[in-house]
C-alpha cells in the first residue's frame, strides 16, 4: 500500500507523455498519488492503489483537467527601466536604426540596468515572475544580457540566485553576456568577446551561478566566429549552449549550435532545411518565439513544417524582454502558437510543458509520470486544447510545486 502526501482524484489527466498513445497522454477518469514532492502512481481512478483515507489529504478536482505545470524556457525578466517611449516613436515610422543611432534600444536598457541596484532588479523581476505564476508556469529561465559587462552581469546572476531562494517559481539561470555589444566597445566587438570568454565566462562558472550560455547570432549581435568563440569557452567550462538564431537573417547560428549538441535554437524565423538537418541530428531543441515575431510585425515564418518532418522538438517561450517583446504572458504564445506560427494546440501545450524542459536539459518535469516532480497545474476547462484556445480567462484552479498547494 502507498502511503501518499496527498491524493488528487476525479480529474482528467493530460499527461504529455509522448509514450502515451493518446492525443495529449490523455487519461480521462483519473486520478494521482504524490509523495516526497513526485508523482508516485497516477492512472485511472479505477485502478488506484489502496490508501488510508483517513490520514490522507485528497484533493477532488471535481471533473477538471489535470496537466504539468508550465514551463516558460527563454525570459529576459532581469532589466530595468522600459522603452514605451521608442514604442510610441517606432509607431511614428522611427527606425530601429535610428533609435539604436540616438542610444536607443538596448543600450537604453543596459544604462537603466547598469545603474539599478539588487533590490530594484528583484523587485522588477519578481512582479514578472508573479505574472506567470498567475498562469500556472512554475519553471523559468531567466537569461543575463543588460549588463554587458563582468560585474554587472554577475549582479543579474546573483538576482537569479535571490529570486530562486525567495519566489516559489524554479529559476534557471541562462549567461547572455553575448547579448549585444555594450557602447564602450563600439567598433571592437572581438575586443569585447575577449572579456566574455576569458574574464566573463570563467567567473561565472568558478561561481556556478549559471548553467547554459546563450548567444545573439545575428547581423545587428554578434557573427558566426565570435558565436563560436563564446560556445567552444563555454564547453570548455562545462557549461551547455543555446543560441537566438536566424531571428532575422541566415548567419548559421543554428548550424554552429547544433554542432555543440546544444540545447536549443531560439527564435528561427529565417532557419533553411539544412539548420533544421542539423539540429535533427545533434538533439537540439527549437524554441520559437511568437511574441517577438508578432511585437516586430515580422512577415517570416519559422519553418514549421521542416520542424515536423524532421522530428524537431519544438518549445515556445515568451522572450519576454523591454525591446521586442514586452509581452509576460505563456498563456498568450500558446494561441500566438496556433493563431500566428499554424502549431495544433497539443504542439503548444507540449511546447510549454515536456520540450520546453528538454530546452533546458532537464528531465525531471515536463510531464505527468511516476518519478517526475509533482509540479501540477488544474485547469477549469473542458478539453486541453482551451489552453491556447482561449486567453485571459482566469481559468487556473490550483498549483502545486513539489506536491505544495501554492498560493498565487
Ligand atoms: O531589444 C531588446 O532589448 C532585446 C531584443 C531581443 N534580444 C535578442 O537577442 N533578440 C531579441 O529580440
Ligand atoms: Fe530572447
Amino acid at each position: 500500500m502507498i502511503e501518499p502526501d496527498l491524493v488528487i482524484c476525479d480529474v482528467n489527466l493530460a499527461t504529455m507523455d509522448v509514450d502515451r498513445s493518446d492525443a495529449y497522454g490523455m487519461i480521462e477518469q483519473g486520478a494521482v498519488m504524490i509523495k516526497d514532492g513526485t508523482i508516485a502512481w497516477l492512472g485511472k481512478q479505477a485502478d488506484m492503489p489502496r490508501f488510508d483515507a483517513l490520514v490522507t489529504p485528497v484533493h477532488s478536482g471535481k471533473g477538471a483537467w489535470l496537466t504539468p505545470s508550465l514551463i516558460d524556457c527563454h525570459t529576459h525578466i532581469l532589466f530595468a527601466g522600459n522603452r514605451a517611449t521608442e514604442f510610441e516613436q517606432r509607431l511614428q515610422g522611427v527606425s530601429y536604426q535610428q533609435i539604436a543611432q540616438q542610444g536607443g534600444g538596448i543600450a537604453s536598457t543596459v544604462r537603466a540596468t547598469r545603474e539599478a541596484d539588487h533590490e530594484t532588479l528583484f523587485v522588477n523581476a519578481k512582479t514578472r515572475l508573479n505574472s506567470l505564476l498567475r498562469e500556472g508556469v512554475t519553471t523559468v529561465e531567466s537569461k543575463t544580457g543588460y549588463g554587458l559587462d563582468t560585474e554587472n552581469e554577475l549582479k543579474l546572476l546573483e538576482v537569479n540566485t535571490l529570486l530562486s531562494a525567495h519566489h516559489p517559481i524554479d529559476i534557471h539561470s541562462t549567461f547572455l553576456g553575448a547579448h549585444a555589444l555594450p557602447p564602450e566597445y563600439a567598433g571592437r566587438a572581438d575586443e569585447y568577446i575577449d572579456i566574455v570568454c576569458n574574464d566573463m565566462l570563467p567567473r561565472v562558472a568558478e561561481l556556478n551561478l549559471a548553467t547554459a550560455v546563450d548567444v545573439f547570432c545575428e547581423n545587428v549581435g554578434f557573427s558566426y566566429e565570435q558565436t563560436r568563440r563564446v560556445f567552444e569557452a563555454a564547453t570548455k567550462l562545462g557549461l551547455k549552449v543555446k543560441c537566438h538564431a536566424e531571428q532575422l537573417s541566415n548567419q548559421k547560428g543554428t548550424e554552429l549550435v547544433a554542432e555543440f549538441k546544444g540545447l536549443s535554437a531560439d527564435h528561427i524565423e529565417y532557419l533553411d532545411e539544412a539548420g533544421v538537418i542539423a539540429m535533427a541530428n545533434a538533439g537540439t531543441t527549437a524554441v520559437l518565439l511568437p511574441g517577438a515575431f508578432y511585437f516586430l510585425r515580422e512577415t517570416q515564418l519559422p519553418p514549421i513544417e521542416l520542424l515536423r518532418k524532421h522530428h524537431v522538438s519544438m518549445a515556445i517561450a515568451s522572450d519576454f524582454n523591454p525591446g521586442t517583446a514586452p509581452l509576460c504572458s505563456l498563456r498568450l504564445m500558446l494561441n500566438m502558437g496556433c493563431t500566428l506560427f499554424r502549431m495544433t494546440p497539443e504542439e503548444t501545450l507540449k511546447g510549454v510543458t515536456c520540450e520546453a524542459a528538454k530546452a533546458l536539459g532537464l528531465s525531471d518535469r515536463g510531464v505527468l509520470k511516476e518519478g517526475m516532480r509533482a509540479d501540477i497545474a488544474l485547469w477549469d476547462i473542458s478539453h486541453p486544447a482551451q489552453l491556447s484556445y482561449q486567453f485571459g480567462v482566469n481559468d487556473l484552479l490550483n498549483l502545486w510545486i513539489l506536491g505544495k498547494l501554492i498560493q498565487y
